[in-house]
Parts: C-alpha cells; structure tokens; sequence
C-alpha cells in the first residue's frame, strides 16, 4: 500500500481499461514549494501529463479571453479564481491531452476548488502529493524565481501564503482524513526531494534502494 501503483486504473489481461476514468494526482504545496520543479521530474519518469492550474490561468490572460481582465487581477492579488473558469480549462486540457494520466499541479486550492472538481468529473485524486516547506524558504525561492510574474513580489506573496494556510491546508487536512496524503520534506535540495517523490511513483517491485 502507499504508492501510485497500488492505486492506477485496473487493467485487463489484454491492457484496455477496465475503469476508465483518468488517474489523478493532485500536486499540492505552498506557493514556491518546488510543486512545478517536481512535476517536471515526475513527468520524464512516469508517464504523466503536468497540468499546471496556474499556467493555464496564466495562458487564458495571454490569449485575450474575455475572463482575462478578472484572471490577472486575482492573481495579482493573491485570490483564488472561481472554479468554474479552472476547471473548464483543466478539463479542456485532458481531453487534449489524449492521456490517462495526471498530474494536477495547484489545484484544488480551496474547499470550493475540491468539491467542484468532484461533483463536475466524478473524479477523485488517487494521492495528493504534498510538499510541505518553510515559509521562509519558499518566500526566498519565489523572490529569485525571475518568470516575470505580476504576483512573485513580497506584498502578493505574504496575501498567497495567507490563503495557502487559510484555505488550502483545509483540503490537505480533508484528503489526509481519507488517507491519501503522502508529505514530502520539500525544504531539502531538488534531488533529495524527487527521491522522495520516486518512492511515492514507483511500483515497490522495481523501487531501487
Ligand atoms: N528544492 C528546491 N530547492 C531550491 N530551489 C528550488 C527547489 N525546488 C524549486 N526551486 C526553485 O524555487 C522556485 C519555485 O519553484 P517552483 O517549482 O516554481 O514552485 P511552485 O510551483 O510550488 O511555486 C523556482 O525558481 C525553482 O527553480
Ligand atoms: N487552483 C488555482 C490555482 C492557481 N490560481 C491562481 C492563484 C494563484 O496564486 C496563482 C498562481 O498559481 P500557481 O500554482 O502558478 O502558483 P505557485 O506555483 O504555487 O507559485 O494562480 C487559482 O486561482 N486557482
Ligand atoms: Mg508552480
């Protein structure tokens, strides 16, 4: 038990899909925890599409969409967007994807995000990864992470960190409640951290110690 192995999709004896619906591993963590730097290495490895919550938000600013306007200033201000306007891209982008498997990066952030997601796919995370880091560390990565973000500065990140406690532990405590929290120490070096993350993926037969 414990590892995503244990929990993909049943397969029949000639590979089709007995349960259809996708698997999916939601990425959760504060904001410069390593949640985007992991998925990468995640996804070299094992097979998974990266959707990353706000990378989407951001190409829906980028592409002129007529939620840009409101997109952009919630993110400048530290806000949580509706889940209909997330949800409707992350759907858009696994069904582009023609993948099975995902991994979910920033989302659901909130009890809003959480159940919405839920009641829209019918889908529920087989783990959810969570980077736990200090807050001190995250605020030094997201002060160098030098993407040009309108939300990487000390005063939108103090709001981010404020709701990451006030509304995105709650959706950690509530899938730790079901079991399917697996925490990773993300303050270490990147290395350390995905041999960690490795341990949670790798199907305990092929897992090298
Ligand atoms: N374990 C780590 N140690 C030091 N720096 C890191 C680590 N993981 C990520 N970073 C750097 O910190 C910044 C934030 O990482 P990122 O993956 O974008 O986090 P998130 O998606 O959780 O906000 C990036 O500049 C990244 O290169
Ligand atoms: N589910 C989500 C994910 C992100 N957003 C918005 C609000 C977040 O502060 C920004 C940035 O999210 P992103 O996951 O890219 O940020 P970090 O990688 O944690 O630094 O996007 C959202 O409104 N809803
Ligand atoms: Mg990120």
């Amino acid at each position: 038990m414990g590892t995503v192995a244990d929990v993909a999709p049943i397969k029949d004896t000639k590979g089709s899909l007995v349960n259809k619906k996708p698997t999916v591993v939601f990425v959760l963590g504060g904001p410069g925890s390593g949640k985007g730097t992991q998925c990468s290495n995640i996804i070299e490895h094992f097979g998974y599409t990266h959707l990353s919550a706000g990378d989407l938000l951001r190409a829906e600013i980028k592409s002129g969409s007529e939620n840009g306007t409101m997109i952009q200033n919630m993110i400048k201000e530290g806000k949580i967007v509706p889940s209909e306007v997330t949800i409707k891209l992350l759907q858009r982008a696994m069904e582009k994807s023609g993948n099975d498997k995902f991994l979910i990066d920033g989302f659901p952030r909130n009890e809003e995000n959480r159940a919405a997601f839920e009641a829209v796919t019918g889908i529920e995370p087989s783990v959810v990864l969570f980077f736990d880091c200090l807050e001190e560390e995250m605020e030094r990565r997201l002060l160098s992470r030098n993407e040009g973000r309108v939300d990487d500065n000390i005063e939108t990140i103090r709001k981010r960190f404020k709701v990451f406690l006030e509304s995105s532990i709650p959706v950690i405590r509530y899938y730790e409640s079901k079991g399917k929290v697996r925490k990773i120490d993300a303050t270490r070096p990147v290395k350390e951290v995905f041999e960690s993350v490795k341990a949670i993926f790798a199907p305990k037969s092929k897992q090298v110690h």
